[in-house]
């Protein structure tokens, strides 16, 4: 897969060479590239922003360095399959693992991090011309910039990439996989500050191990997450679940 990242600081995506990305990347299992629309504002003091038209507090970010940048990275995209363009936004459709799972069947994915008031809205339905767009939330609360968001979404969606991490059954009894929040883990040693370990884990009894973890799953998302309870389908659900 490729990820580009659009950002005027570039500096903030540095983690993502790090760790499992970073390990990805060498191993030529994503290709990660940062481009800074700054590079295409082409005017003496390289102008990315400026007062919002109707007035208003605050400054919205200029559309042509945006779009310059957008072409700089999709220049060399197969024409038959559209880039996703992930906008980072407070209006935008809320980032769960479910899309998280659709992104990381993409080839391209693009990032472009507003900032200030946001992007003009002429980029983006510019860019629709382009690409899938697709304003993502990672949550109801502001951040000043998408780039803390990029770094999210990139390391959940990087993650599904087969190769990337390295045991992949990980991924299959995380908290949302199967619609349910994940079973508290325990490790050694068994007793701590006086605190033992669920016996159950001590059993061996494969079996009632899983339905043990099983139970837990289901109390813990109805205690936390009673909403996920409502998303629960019926037929995912088996006798021994309704028994609890
Ligand atoms: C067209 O879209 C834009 O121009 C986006 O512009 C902005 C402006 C300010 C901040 C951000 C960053 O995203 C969030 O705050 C955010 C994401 N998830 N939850 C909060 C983005």
């Amino acid at each position: 897969m490729r990820i580009d990242v659009l950002s005027i600081f570039p500096e903030y995506l540095a983690p993502l060479e790090l760790s499992l990305i970073g390990k990805a990347m060498t191993d030529g299992v994503l290709d990660l590239s940062v481009t800074d629309p700054r590079s295409f504002a082409t005017d003496r003091h390289r102008t990315v922003d400026d007062t919002p038209y109707g007035g208003g507090a605050g400054m919205v970010m200029k559309p042509e360095p945006w779009a310059q940048a957008l072409e700089s990275v999709t220049a060399a995209s197969p024409s038959d399959r559209k880039p996703v363009l992930v906008v980072p936004s407070p209006a935008g459709e809320v980032f769960t693992q479910d899309v998280a799972y659709q992104l990381a069947d993409e080839e391209q994915l693009v990032f472009a991090c507003g900032r200030y008031e946001g992007i003009d809205e002429r980029f983006i339905e510019w860019a629709s011309e382009h690409a899938v767009v697709r304003p993502m939330s990672l949550g109801d609360y502001v951040l000043n910039g998408g780039e803390v968001a990029v770094l999210a979404m990139v390391e959940a969606v990087t993650r599904l990439i087969p190769g990337v991490i390295g045991n992949p059954d990980s991924l299959t009894e995380e908290s949302h996989t199967g619609g349910l929040l994940e079973y508290p883990v325990y490790t050694k040693p068994a007793v701590w500050r006086e605190r033992a370990i669920p016996d159950m884990l001590l059993s061996g009894h494969h079996g009632n191990i899983a339905r043990w973890r099983r139970d837990q799953q289901l109390h813990r998302t109805a205690q936390r997450r009673p909403d996920m309870i409502e998303q629960l389908n019926p037929a995912d659900l088996n006798k021994a679940d309704l028994a609890i």
